[in-house]
């Protein structure tokens, strides 16, 4: 790790190479999202490149994760994209490469990558986008090549990129073994076209099999050379709490209690074996004046993990990582800290019951109105709100969080009750809030609204 020093309250001074031989050996430095519609074949794909007969479902979220590691081997002679291989999480840093000819030869470790299988629902999908990019970095975009194409599904998911500026894809045809080599290059010269007139720049359209694990190799070539690495600023840990699991025995000796383990995703900083952590909002109560009351949980990480690769510390863009503690598991029950912030004793982002949102609706003539009932998605928590007050300058939303949000400048996604269904109506900037204790803190933009803030 290399040291360097910044100012800001929420900086802190470990930079980190993300491609650190050190690091990216046992945890994934990079997000991929995979999408497509049901049933074309994604968690097949990931599956392949994974080496794993199973993902790592979060049912909550909707969403599944399974990590590959991608090497190119160091002969300069072994030809592309045949010199680039995939394998598991748990693979050795520099293996022999397995081609014919080359097999004297070690592979280098470029990319551990974690794969997202995101689900295929537009409705669920927009928000879990909006609140994680920039979190995912690129997007494999699997097109069944059985199926007739266009798609309308696959203009919607092309909009949904653009909308939330994901720009670097990755266009898969799937299925290629089991229809007719002639009607899948028809199909495969259509599906180049319309990408062409849909993305601006070129997005790379490739052949595969799953099954057959044919053309790996290509896709992973493209990972490498066409999707960056994450810029992480360098600010103090932040976890969005996916799952909280109870692994204590179900009649636990003296000594053999074991605490909560906590599954999510790192956001942003450096989580280390050994460090004291807090838990925000923590237990949300009332007060003997019916006033909400949060309690702060802390503990203390005993270990971490990536998958079965145990770390010493966790960074950011790396799937999922799981967290132990010694947290009492009497202190909540299962799940129940789900969508809450996991990060160092005192420095968790600030506790909001108000707050003072930039506003960008998906269609214009939509508006919001004063008094509406909204639902906030903020990472991995979903949040009742009311619209206090409206059509501020530079559409700026004043809302009144159902219960507290634990939150930094971020965005995140409004939706409306329509029918018996949130549906998707804007993206949401936090420019500033009122905390539980009562600070209001506002930039000089939003003060001079006039509103009571
Ligand atoms: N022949 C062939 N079949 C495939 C391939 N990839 C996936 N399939 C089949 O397609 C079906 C759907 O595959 P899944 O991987 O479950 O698709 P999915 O997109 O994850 O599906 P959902 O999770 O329901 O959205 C399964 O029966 C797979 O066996 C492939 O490369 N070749």
């Amino acid at each position: 790790m290399k040291m360097s020093s910044c100012k800001q309250e929420y900086m802190i001074e470990v930079k980190w190479d993300l491609l650190d031989p050190e690091i990216i050996s046992r945890q994934p430095t990079i997000n991929i999202g995979v999408i497509g519609q049901a049933g074309c074949g994604k968690s097949t794909f990931i599956k392949a490149i994974c080496e794993r007969d199973q993902l790592e479902r979060i049912a909550t979220m909707n969403l599944a994760f399974a990590n590959a590691k991608i090497y190119k081997c160091e002969n300069d002679e072994c030809p592309p994209p045949l010199c680039y291989k995939a394998y598991g999480s748990g693979k050795e840093d520099s293996p022999l490469c397995e081609l014919v000819g080359f097999q004297n030869c070690r592979m280098k470790l470029l990319r551990h990558v974690s794969f997202v299988e995101c689900p295929d629902d537009l409705n669920i999908l927009m928000p879990m986008l909006i609140t994680s990019v920039p979190s995912i970095q690129g997007v494999l975009l699997i097109i069944d090549a059985n199926e007739r194409f266009p798609q309308k599904q696959t203009s919607d998911f092309l909009a949904a990129l653009k909308a939330v500026g994901l720009n670097h894809i990755i266009i898969l045809q799937t299925k290629v073994d089991s229809i007719k080599e002639s009607i899948a290059m028809d199909r495969l010269e259509a599906i180049k076209k319309f990408i062409k007139r849909r993305i601006v720049g070129e997005a790379p359209v490739l052949s595969v099999s799953a099954k057959c694990k044919y053309n790996i190799e290509d896709v992973c070539e493209y990972i490498v050379k066409n999707i960056p690495l994450p810029q992480h600023l360098v600010k103090r840990p932040c976890v969005s709490i996916f799952r909280s699991i109870d692994v204590s025995k179900p009649a636990p000796e003296i000594g053999e209690t074991k605490g909560v383990v906590f599954c999510g995703s790192l956001r942003r900083g450096v989580l280390k074996v050994n460090q004291m952590i807090e838990i925000g909002p923590g237990i949300v109560d009332k007060d003997e004046n019916g006033e909400i009351k949060c309690t702060p949980i802390y503990s203390k990480i005993v270990s971490l993990y990536s998958e079965q690769n145990e770390l010493q510390y966790a960074v950011p863009a790396g799937g999922l990582i799981w967290i132990g503690t010694i947290l009492d598991p009497t202190v909540t029950n299962a799940d129940s800290l789900v969508g809450q912030v996991l990060g160092e004793v005192q420095f968790l982002p600030s506790l909001f019951c108000k707050i003072a949102v930039g506003v960008q609706m998906l269609e214009e003539r939509i508006k919001l109105g004063r008094g509406e009932i909204v639902k906030l998605n903020i990472h991995s928590s979903s949040i009742v709100a009311r619209v206090c007050q409206a059509s501020g300058e530079g559409g700026i939303v004043r809302l009144k969080v159902k219960s507290p949000v634990c939150m930094m400048q971020e965005r995140f996604a409004i939706s409306r009750n329509v029918e018996n269904q949130w549906r998707l109506i804007a993206i949401g900037y936090m420019r500033g809030g009122t905390t539980v204790d009562g600070e209001k803190i506002y930039p000089p933009h939003i003060r001079r609204l006039g509103w009571n803030l």
